[in-house]
């Protein structure tokens, strides 16, 4: 265990845990709410409860390619005799007999009067006489008409975000539009006289502006609409033009850059004089310079300029915003512990996102790696880990062998 302090950490920065607490009340559910086609529902919430106006199944059908016959006339026949059969999409179209059967696919109807179906590899047919192994019961390979769902019963509640699944059972019940909340509007901008675009050649002293383009993907993975407002120069009155803009259009500014104490980091200072500041630097690392607060009506976000700390600052910190203003729940991730392979290097003092590589041994037993160099400008650190190792303010250098909690990442970060 090292017996140095951090020397970038202060005693009196706010635990990240006290912040997220902090932060998510400073913000509500957004109450205005729309319509929309089913085709762009994904990520959205539904705002209304939603019936079935149909049974589902609508109809008895069968789940097997097979035939369809009367459960009691196997107790005094041999054999059945075939009448007819019914597809999918094309129902039989004649009347069940006594001692008859008729051949049956999958999600086909199932005529009325027959109540059982066995399936064809169970099923012997020698011209129109079909010998049927005797299924152990009557509705054996039978989907009842609404055993689902009934007409009228609820198939999604007010609150919930529309997936894959979601989608599908839309579509199963109808559904061609949906009621959904408003989507939480975020403008962001990157700030940096040194940022180039991508697909222009750097000058000495350039880099390219990368942070844009992962908020970006951050934020198209939280389901958020954006505003990609560019790169905004160091200059104050720039960066006061801007955030006037971003106010103006949306429920939240966030901005990468200019937090932290640097001649050129106007970021903070103006969002002091234009806006108002909550709070300004954490206990966290990477992200120590996080900055929030409120412009007009809008919240402020002030992400750190170094990549990882934009990222890692966005997805503890910001997210829970989002998610909360989308009326949605707030879950904890999962946390897990493994043994941690090789020596990890930490001062106390902040609690610390580093990035991992979590897997299973032999054993089934979990491990997690550092994925090379952890420095706040690595994003390559970023892309080759699917876990946070999370050490706790106090932690210090762990050595190989030690469990540590990792925090698998979830589908937002990728
Ligand atoms: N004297 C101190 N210096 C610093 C402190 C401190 O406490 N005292 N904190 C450090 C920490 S921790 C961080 S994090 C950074 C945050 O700085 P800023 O938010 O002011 O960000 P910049 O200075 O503008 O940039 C930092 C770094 O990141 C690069 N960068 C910025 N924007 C982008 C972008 N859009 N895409 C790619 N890379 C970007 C920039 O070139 C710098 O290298 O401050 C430390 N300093
Ligand atoms: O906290 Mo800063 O994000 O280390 O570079």
């Amino acid at each position: 265990m090292p017996t140095k302090a951090d020397p970038c950490s202060q005693p009196s920065l706010m635990h990240p845990d006290e912040a997220i607490a902090l932060l998510l009340k400073q913000v509500n559910p957004l109450e205005d709410s729309e319509v929309v086609p089913l085709s762009q529902g994904l990520g959205r919430v539904l705002a209304e409860d939603l019936a079935s106006s149909i049974d589902l199944p609508p109809f008895n059908n069968s789940s097997m390619d097979g035939y369809a016959f009367r459960f009691e006339d196997l107790a005094h026949n041999e054999s059945l005799q075939l009448i007819g059969q019914s597809f999918a999409g094309h129902p039989f179209e004649g009347e069940a007999k006594p001692d008859t059967c008729i051949r049956i696919m999958t999600g086909a109807p199932l005529p009325d009067g027959y109540d059982t179906v066995q399936m064809h590899e169970r099923v012997e047919a020698k011209e129109a006489a079909i010998f049927i192994q005797s299924p152990k019961a009557i509705g054996a390979n039978v989907r009842y008409r609404g055993e689902e769902v009934k007409t009228g019963g609820k198939v999604l509640v007010s609150g919930t975000q529309i997936g894959a699944a979601e989608l599908g059972v839309l579509a199963t019940i109808g559904t061609s539009q949906i009621r959904v909340t408003r989507q939480v509007k975020v403008a962001f901008f990157s700030t940096g006289d040194e940022l180039r675009p991508v697909g222009t050649e750097l000058a000495s002293g350039q880099i390219y502006d990368s942070n844009r383009y992962s908020i970006r993907g951050l934020l198209s993975r939280a389901n958020v609409e954006w505003i990609d407002m560019g790169v905004v120069e160091d200059d104050p009155e720039a960066i006061r033009e801007a955030f006037k803009n971003a106010a103006a259009n949306a429920d939240m500014v966030l901005t990468s850059g200019g937090v932290s104490v640097g001649d050129a980091d106007y970021t903070k200072q103006v969002l002091d004089e234009v806006g108002e500041i909550t709070f300004w630097k954490l206990a966290i690392k990477p992200g120590k310079p996080f900055a929030f607060g409120k412009l007009g009506k809008a919240i402020f976000c002030g992400l750190p300029g170094n990549p990882v700390s934009s990222m890692v600052t966005f997805y503890k910190l910001v997210l829970p915003l989002i998610i909360k203003m989308q009326g949605l729940p707030q879950v904890k991730p999962l946390q897990l512990k493994a043994t941690l392979k090789g020596d990890l290097r930490k001062y106390p003092g902040r609690v610390e996102y580093q990035r991992g590589i979590l897997s299973q041994d032999d054993k089934g037993e979990f491990e997690v790696t550092l994925t090379g160099g952890q420095g706040s400008g690595m994003l390559t650190s970023m892309s080759l880990a699917n876990c946070f190792v999370i050490l706790s303010q106090e932690q210090g250098d762990t050595s190989d062998g030690t469990l540590v909690t990792v925090e698998p990442f979830n589908s937002v970060l990728c």
